[in-house]
């Protein structure tokens, strides 16, 4: 069996790529990233090392890459595989469509074999954004075949993997734990399920719980963390004070959570609970500017701050820390960072008002945006 990875980043070589081989298939990463295609393709195999206390090593074998930006390689692998997933980036997914389309085209004229393609990236609805860009590649024939024979599940997936640090530039540091959720519903009849997924018939609750939880939590800890100095997610969470402004967050979007899905609360306060204990790995360095980054996808409406916050103020509840949380993303100064600058750039010139409303779609005016621009009056900016 054969499945093709689009980005042998961090997530694509330390979960999914590992998975998909436990699982028995060959893996094909597509990359753009000339090192880690030259790598993958020299040696056929990579190490993943597990951060907890024994350190345990996994070795994956039977993997290659092809370079992303040749489409015809990309169409000729994307024809040929028996599953297609991804983990570039959901920013990203527009730039691979072109290829997927193609593929797609050659699978429909060569008989149509069934094939699933997951994207496996941080957002609600990241396969069905996948499938809008590829069919925008698709003429109405191509489009009309694919219905029922190409399927795109969505997918939550939850690993924390670091920027790496390593002479080897295939090797990758992860957590030891993992949760994949794939949407069942969406599967094809028949499909083989890939070991160590977690097939759902309703994956909303999962990716919201995800979402709001995991990574809500953790941009907590990075902004906050980063406003007031620190420089990894390790150091921020040393501090007490971050530690509780991250509990009282996800108390927020735990309320909503609890309210919308009925999840036992005993269990989601073990949930957080645990959670926290994960950001919180000795073995890991994480640093603040990776989980911060991209600001602007992490402030816009149906992401992990913006959607809970107003979720929670329509249940009655205030959402100060979503709030506070918020304003420090705002503050949110990197120069390495694109979004970052561009936010920055957006207070300068237009004020932290409006561009309150540009990004997260909140209206002036609004209690929630009237919380947000407290909390950013009352906090100083980074320091350097
Ligand atoms: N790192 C983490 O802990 C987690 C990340 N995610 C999600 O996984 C996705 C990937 O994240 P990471 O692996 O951390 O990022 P990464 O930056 O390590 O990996 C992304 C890879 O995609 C490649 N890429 C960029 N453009 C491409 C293109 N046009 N074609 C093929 N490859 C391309 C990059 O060269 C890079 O190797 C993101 O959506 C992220 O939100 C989800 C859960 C955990
Ligand atoms: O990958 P994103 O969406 O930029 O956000 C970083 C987040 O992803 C994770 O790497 C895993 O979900 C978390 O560590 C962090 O919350």
């Amino acid at each position: 069996m054969k499945a093709v990875h689009f980005g042998a980043g961090n997530i694509g070589r330390g979960f999914i790529g590992l998975l998909l081989s436990q699982s028995g298939y060959d893996v094909i990463f597509s990359d753009v990233n000339q090192t880690l295609v030259g790598a993958l393709r020299e040696r056929g195999e990579y190490t993943v090392t597990l951060a907890g206390d024994d350190q345990e090593q996994l070795h994956v074998t039977g993997v290659t890459a092809i370079d992303g930006t040749d489409g015809d390689a990309v169409a000729a692998a994307v024809a040929e595989a028996d599953l297609v997933t991804t983990a570039v980036g959901v920013n990203i997914l527009k730039h691979i469509a072109a290829g997927i389309a193609r593929g797609i085209e050659r699978r429909l004229a060569a008989g149509a074999e069934p094939l699933h393609i997951i994207a496996c990236e941080n957002a609600i609805g990241g396969s069905s954004q996948l499938k809008e860009h590829v069919y925008a590649h698709l003429g109405e024939e191509a489009k009309a075949k694919a219905a029922g024979i190409i399927a795109f599940p969505n997918a939550a997936v939850d690993r924390i993997v670091p920027i790496q640090h390593n002479d080897d530039p295939l090797a990758v540091t992860v957590e030891p734990f993992y949760e994949w959720v794939v949407d069942a519903s969406a599967m094809l009849e028949g499909y083989k399920p890939v070991q160590g997924v977690h097939y759902v018939n309703d994956l909303t609750p999962y990716i919201e719980r995800k979402l709001f939880t995991v990574n809500t939590g953790h941009c907590a800890a990075a902004y906050i963390g980063s406003s007031r100095g620190y420089g990894t997610i390790q150091q921020a969470m040393a501090d007490d004070s971050i530690v509780d402004d991250v509990k009282a967050t996800l108390n927020e979007t735990g309320a909503v959570l609890v309210g919308r899905y009925g999840f036992d609360p005993d269990e989601h306060s073990r949930y957080i609970a645990k959670i926290i204990g994960r950001f919180r790995n000795p073995h890991l360095t994480d640093e603040v500017a990776r989980v911060g980054r991209s600001p602007i996808r992490k402030l816009s409406p149906n992401d992990r701050l913006v959607k809970p916050a107003l979720q929670a103020h329509d249940m009655g509840i205030e959402p100060k820390h979503l709030a506070k949380v918020m304003a420090a993303a705002l503050h949110f100064a990197n120069p390495d960072d694109p979004e970052a600058v561009e936010l920055q750039q957006s207070i300068i010139e237009k004020g932290v008002g409006r561009t309150v409303t540009e990004y997260t779609s909140i209206a002036d005016g609004h209690p929630v945006h009237r919380l947000i621009l407290d909390y950013y009056a009352g906090m100083t900016a980074p320091r350097s």
